[in-house]
């Protein structure tokens, strides 16, 4: 390729849309000597999303409206996942980058990690990197254990740290979902000390291919008793959902969204606080 095509390649405007998941059971099952823990759950993407706006060649910048992200603006995902590929690939020309954010922080909904693997993509597609999917994973797996899966981004029965990914069959389009985060912001780190790893009762790969109807009392999140324990509000919000007709409620991840699974269109009229983020997926 000539040097002026190769230019003109990295001279766009591009918007995405990094949505959210959740886990539909969750079980930790060792703790590991460095530090993380073997995991097995199944993850589901939801269509509640940020928006991810790059604009190239630019000067590096990064600048964010909507929710407030805790922390450095230099410590976002998304250049993170700037500099990781950087480092590969020096030539990569700079980025202007805006994130909208609104996806909850700190809520199980893995947002930052969405953020950070719909990053890796656009600059992989429109910088023509040339990355395969499985690199593009091995990228997204030193930004974060969830990054992985927004690589994917389909109905995933998930093992290892969360990178080990295994597409599976489930249609939840017959459902519909609500989402409702009580702004409690639960630390990942702290939640996995909570919990004394052990191997699963049942066997969540198998079980999740039952009827939705049938999930109940079947598949379980592990952090959902110490999350609880620690804030009783949330074993509420749960209840609720039961009393409003879901099919199936849980807390996505390490908290502290909850998520009920409905009946098409059905989604109960239940009456939150002011301050709760609500969201229906119909
Ligand atoms: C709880 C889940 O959301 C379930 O999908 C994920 O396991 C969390 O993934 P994440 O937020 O991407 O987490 P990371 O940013 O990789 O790690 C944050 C912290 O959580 C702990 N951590 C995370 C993932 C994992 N499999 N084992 C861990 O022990 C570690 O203390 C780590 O320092
Ligand atoms: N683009 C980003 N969006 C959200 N958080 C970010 C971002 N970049 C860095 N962070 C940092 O990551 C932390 C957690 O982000 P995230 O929203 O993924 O957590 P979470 O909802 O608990 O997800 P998970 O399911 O992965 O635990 C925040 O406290 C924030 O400081």
């Amino acid at each position: 390729m000539s040097v002026a095509v190769s230019l003109l390649c990295n001279v766009f405007y591009m918007i995405v849309f990094p949505n959210c998941k959740i886990n539909l059971g969750l079980h930790v099952t060792n703790r590991r000597a460095d530090g993380f823990h073997d995991l097995e759950t199944v993850f589901y993407p939801l269509s509640v999303n940020d928006a991810l706006e790059v604009i190239s060649p630019g000067t590096l910048q990064f600048g964010s409206s909507g929710i407030a992200v805790p922390g450095n603006a230099h410590d976002n995902l998304c250049l993170k996942a700037f500099h990781l590929l950087q480092k590969d690939f020096p030539t990569l020309p700079r980025v202007n980058i805006h994130l909208h954010k609104h996806i909850p922080i700190g809520a199980g909904l893995g947002g930052g990690s969405a953020d950070a693997a719909f990053m890796l993509q656009l600059l992989n597609n429109k910088s023509q990197l040339g990355l395969s999917e499985a690199q593009l994973i091995d990228y997204a797996a030193q930004l974060g254990s969830d990054c992985p899966f927004f690589i994917a981004n389909k109905p995933c029965y998930a093992t290892g740290r969360g990178e080990v990914l295994e597409p599976i069959t489930l249609d939840l389009s017959g459902y519909s979902f609500l989402l409702v985060h009580p702004g409690i912001h639960v630390s990942t780190s702290w939640a996995f000390k909570q919990l004394t790893p052990q191997l699963p009762a049942y066997a969540l790969r198998e079980k999740i291919q039952l009827p939705v109807a049938a999930w109940k009392g079947v598949i379980s999140n592990d952090f959902e008793e110490p999350v609880f324990q620690a804030h009783p509000v949330l074993a509420g919000i749960k209840e609720k959902m039961y009393m409003g007709g879901a099919v199936y409620a849980t807390m996505s991840g390490s908290g502290s969204a909850v998520v009920g699974i409905f009946p098409k269109n059905k989604i109960a009229d239940i009456l939150w606080d002011a301050s709760y983020r609500v969201f229906k997926i119909r």
